[in-house]
């Protein structure tokens, strides 16, 4: 067992903890880093699957999201564009695949003048919110206590565009149902992206790729922080104390190291937190809190096959369905890869369905779906994976935390107040970016500065 001393210690080398271990140690301050796992990258993670390439995490990244464009630009990575000529294919209520182009669905003008409207007032909902204190929206209480559903449901009696709207932030973002969350933690989806009408815009969320994949951003900041980076140590206790004088120590227990520092960055998925036993035990706001927190479920499916065949066909391989098993399906060819690659998302109950059946009945039924959408040649793949990050001890779910039906409003304002020595940082708990990895980053770099501040205070205070 060695024993370490640093002035931080950093719990998990997602792209959160990476961040900010980087960033201290810019500022001077000596870091070490414990990762449970025997790699770095968090819930990113780029994967050689039978020869292919594939992004089993987070992958793309979208134009507001500067913090991540900005560290890409700081390493000297590549992005690029996820293929979208052609035709998109919705399929509705009836089930029969309708291609169309641009944004909005090809379902009746009553169901696209209800989308528009219900997309209108969301935009309105997140003009009116800082995204930094969602607590703070004026109705906050008021969309805190409904279900995204229900509050659906009282704005329009369209179902269609109900199921549609829902689908956005619901299977495609929190990956819960949407009568498990609240109205207020939809706009705060919303905001976090800049509105309602970005996360509808696949052209606009899902725009760019990294060239090497998203995984190679964490490995290139693990790579400058050499030996300071120790994999499969996770956290098991973390000792902390304050002095009356605000001095801090923290002492963190893993499998094979005791590192000691004056403060900690809990850089893990809130849904983690109470797999580290805190000594002395943390407030009881924070125990409440945490139990109100919680991963979606998603299974991002990957099926490749020797040619982009959708192409040939004038698809562009985006297909949507509020009420197939592959919600969304797209076009997810890697760089300079000849062949073709389609990843699709089974989300939430969906999922829960599938994990009922044996693998190949649940392959042969997604592989179904996804032919629903773009022909009998999906059928088959010559290479197929599920992503399946539920079963991942130090994940337990996808894609990010979110709180259950009324925690936003009740809990939301405590969870980056710090314990003592231990600072909170992930894209779950992020404003602009949250549940992404620009999230992530922007989480990195705030705590960073923060404590890095602290202990320029701590050794004023020492000095007087
Ligand atoms: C399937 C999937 C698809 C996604 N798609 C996108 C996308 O397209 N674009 C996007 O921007 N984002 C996407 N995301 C989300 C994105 O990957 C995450 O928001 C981001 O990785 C979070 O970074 P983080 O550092 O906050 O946490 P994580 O990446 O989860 O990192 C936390 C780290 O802490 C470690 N850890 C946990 N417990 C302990 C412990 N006790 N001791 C030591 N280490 C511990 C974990 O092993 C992990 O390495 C996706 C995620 C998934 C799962």
């Amino acid at each position: 067992m060695r024993t370490i001393t640093s002035d931080v210690l950093v719990i998990g080398a997602g792209p959160s903890g990476l961040t900010a271990a980087r960033q201290l140690r810019r500022a001077g301050h000596t870091v070490t880093v414990l990762e449970a796992r025997g790699r770095v990258g968090g819930r990113t993670h780029t994967d050689v699957i039978e020869g292919a390439t594939l992004e089993v995490g987070g992958q793309w990244v979208s134009p507001d999201q500067t913090a991540l464009l900005g560290l890409l630009q700081e390493l000297g990575m590549e992005t690029y564009s996820r293929y979208r000529e052609g035709e998109s294919v919705y399929i509705g209520a009836d089930g029969t695949p309708v291609r169309y182009t641009g944004e909005m669905f090809p379902v009746s003008p009553g169901t696209q003048a209800e989308m528009t409207r219900l997309i209108d007032v969301l935009d309105g909902l997140v003009g009116q919110m800082n995204v930094k204190a969602p607590w703070e929206h004026p109705q906050a209480r008021e969309l805190d206590t409904i279900s995204f559903h229900h509050w659906l449901r009282q704005q329009s009696d369209d179902e269609e565009a109900c199921n549609n709207i829902g689908l956005f932030i619901a299977g495609g973002m929190l990956t819960k149902p949407a009568h498990a969350f609240s109205a207020l933690q939809a706009v705060l989806m919303a905001a976090s992206a800049g509105s309602f009408s970005h996360l509808v815009d696949e052209d606009f969320i899902l725009d760019k790729r990294v060239v090497g994949g998203m995984q190679s951003v964490s490995e290139r900041m693990a790579e400058e922080l050499g030996e300071a980076v120790l994999l499969n140590n996770p956290v098991r206790t973390l000792r902390w104390s304050e002095n009356p004088d605000g001095i801090t120590e923290v002492t963190a227990e893993a499998d094979n190291a005791t590192v000691r520092a004056r403060y900690a960055v809990v850089a893990v998925p809130p849904n983690l937190y109470s797999r580290i036993s805190y000594v002395p035990a943390l407030p009881r706001r924070q125990h409440q809190m945490h139990q109100h927190q919680s991963l979606g479920l998603v299974i991002k499916v990957h099926a490749v096959y020797s040619s982009p065949f959708w192409r040939d066909n004038g698809l562009s391989g985006t297909g949507f369905s509020a009420g197939s098993i592959v919600q969304e399906v797209y076009d997810n060819t890697s760089h300079g890869d000849s062949r073709g690659t389609l990843v699709g998302f089974v989300s939430d109950e969906k999922a829960d369905a599938m994990f009922e059946l044996e693998p190949t009945e649940r392959r042969q039924r997604i592989l179904e779906s996804i032919a629903g959408f773009l022909g009998p040649q999906a059928l088959h793949p010559e290479v197929y994976y599920e992503s399946d990050w539920a079963s991942e001890e130090w994940t337990r779910g996808a894609y990010a935390s979110s709180y259950d039906l009324g925690g936003l409003h009740r809990y939301g304002r405590h969870q980056l107040t710090p314990v003592g020595p231990i600072h909170w940082s992930c894209s779950d708990l992020a404003a602009e970016g949250y549940q992404h990895v620009d999230g992530a980053i922007r989480m990195g770099q705030l705590t960073a500065t923060q404590i890095v501040a602290a202990l320029a205070a701590q050794s004023a205070a020492t000095i007087h």
